[in-house]
């Protein structure tokens, strides 16, 4: 089933009334079916982050639509993008986003309480989602008490306690050591085999080899893609190095 629709999306930026806009997602167009673990890759200023900050509807839409679970974007009131975002998606970014001054417990319980969720429907939310991450001993502490592998089991759990249809990940590993990092990704390939829809921007093969499909952005549009099937994942990480290499060289290879 389509979870994701991403139907012939083009996106400019303007840096100022006089300069041209500057073209930086040109017709790009994927489906993501519910359960897919997707990996979008592409060197530095290719439109990773663009891309995923429309998906998440924090940037307004140019040419082309999206759909999530069928509902266009383009239908969405601007009054209620906010709650939408809230309650459909759940976020993991490079920096945790913890609110220091806030425990561990209450920055994962901030999605329910913003939601309007009853307090009494709270703990049991709560269990779920710290339990298989882990952190059942950490809830009382606050970020800068826990490790940066903690603080992002932190942010993960905050993501799904909103039980979302899709989980937006934007170098989620970025700021971890390479222990920790690959803690995360065991994590998420848990979560997506637990059923969870995972869309992750990363510039690592490694991390990316998490996936069950890479697509590859080159100049705002999708150069390539590949499919891990049956794949180890070691395997699927030399073939994802070998396309990144291509993609990076501006095509000079053959697929
Ligand atoms: N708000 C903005 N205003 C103007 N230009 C922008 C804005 N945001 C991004 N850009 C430009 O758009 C292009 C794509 O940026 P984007 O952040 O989507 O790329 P990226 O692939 O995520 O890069 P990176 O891997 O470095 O994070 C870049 O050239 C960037 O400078």
């Amino acid at each position: 089933m389509t979870l994701l629709s991403v139907n012939h999306l083009s996106k400019s930026y303007r840096t100022g009334a006089a300069a041209p806009p500057h073209r930086v997602l040109r017709d790009v167009h994927f489906s993501v079916d519910a359960g897919e673990f997707v990996a979008v890759m592409g060197e530095s200023g290719s439109g990773k982050t663009t891309l995923l900050n429309l998906i998440a509807s924090l940037l307004d839409l140019e040419e082309g639509d999206i759909l999530l679970q069928g509902q266009s974007y383009r239908d969405i009131p601007a009054a209620k993008k906010a709650r939408f975002r809230r309650e459909q998606m759940g976020f993991v970014f490079q920096q945790f986003n913890l609110l220091d001054t806030f425990t561990l417990r209450d920055n994962i319980l901030l999605p329910l309480v913003l939601s309007g969720v009853k307090p009494e429907d709270m703990p049991d939310r709560l269990t779920a989602v710290a339990g298989p991450l882990g952190l059942e001993d950490l809830l009382d502490r606050y970020p800068d008490e826990v490790s940066g592998g903690q603080g992002q089991r932190a942010a993960i759990a905050r993501a799904l306690i909103i039980r979302p249809k899709l989980i937006l990940a934007d170098e989620p590993t970025g700021a971890l050591d390479s222990k920790a990092a690959t803690a995360l990704l065991e994590t998420f390939g848990q979560l997506n085999a637990a059923g969870e829809t995972i869309l992750m921007v990363t510039h690592s093969a490694l991390a990316a080899a998490y996936a069950s499909r890479v697509l590859f952005l080159r100049d705002g549009m999708i150069y390539h893609e590949l499919y891990r099937g049956d794949l180890s994942r070691q395997v699927f990480g030399d073939r994802i190095m070998e396309s990144l290499q291509l993609v990076l060289k501006g095509g000079e290879g053959h697929f």
